[in-house]
């Protein structure tokens, strides 16, 4: 994590240490992306009930025995997706922070790449829609909203002690807003047009909420 705080969330999954090139642990792990992004494909247009590790088998050229040596079940796939779509944002707040905004300015900009992503990264979407679907997936999913309300309740704080925030603007309470209304935007603009719009959505939203927090 690029900030100092620890108190960034964005628990990164769990990787194995590596102990310098392996081409074997390298083949691996190419071929398990490759079968994660296929679930992920199929996860994102179908769901999770209607979507089969044959079938994920058979979009990568695989027999199933080869996709189980890698996710032992379906369910394992669903949990290894869903922990995917949120190793991205440690990534997009390196990004962000290397461009030096401050705290608030650092939230809109977060908003704004997450926005993009959800348009654009199919294992983003795919995460969403397992999220959504989480009852009818028997695994332990990440619980869902907690991480990105932690980073802008910080971000917040911070905004607060810079002076960036309105008089009397309670900075938990308004990242807990924020992820409410980057959820309703980005759900809303999935069901009417598949996110096509999501950027321009959330960017009328947050040009509203921002102009309501800042100081
Ligand atoms: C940033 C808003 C929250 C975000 O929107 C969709 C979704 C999937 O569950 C999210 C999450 O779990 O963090």
């Amino acid at each position: 994590m690029p900030e100092p705080d620890q108190a960034t969330p964005f628990r990164a999954p769990s990787i194995a240490t590596r102990r310098g090139p392996d081409p074997k642990q390298d083949r691996a792990a190419r071929t398990r992306l490759l079968v994660l992004t296929a679930a992920a494909e199929l996860f994102a247009a179908r769901g999770f009930r209607h979507t089969s590790v044959k079938e994920v088998a058979d979009r990568v050229e695989m027999t199933k025995g080869a996709v189980y040596f890698h996710f032992p079940t379906k369910e394992a796939l669903a949990v290894a997706v869903v922990e995917q779509h949120y190793a991205r944002w440690p990534v997009l707040l390196t990004k962000v922070t290397a461009e030096g905004h401050g705290p608030l300015a650092t939230a809109v900009r977060m908003l704004e790449g997450a926005a993009i992503a959800f348009r654009d990264d199919i294992v983003v979407q795919a995460g969403a829609r397992l999220q959504i679907e989480r009852p009818q997936i028997d695994a332990e999913l990440p619980t869902p909203y907690v991480d990105w309300t932690r980073l802008l309740a910080t971000l917040l704080r911070r905004a607060e002690a810079a002076g960036e925030l309105h008089p009397g603007v309670c900075p938990q309470a308004a990242a807990r807003s924020l992820v409410a209304a980057f959820f309703g935007t980005q759900h809303i603009s999935d069901v009417l047009h598949e996110r096509a719009d999501i950027v321009e959505r959330w960017a009328e939203t947050a040009g509203l909420l921002f102009r309501a927090i800042r100081a």
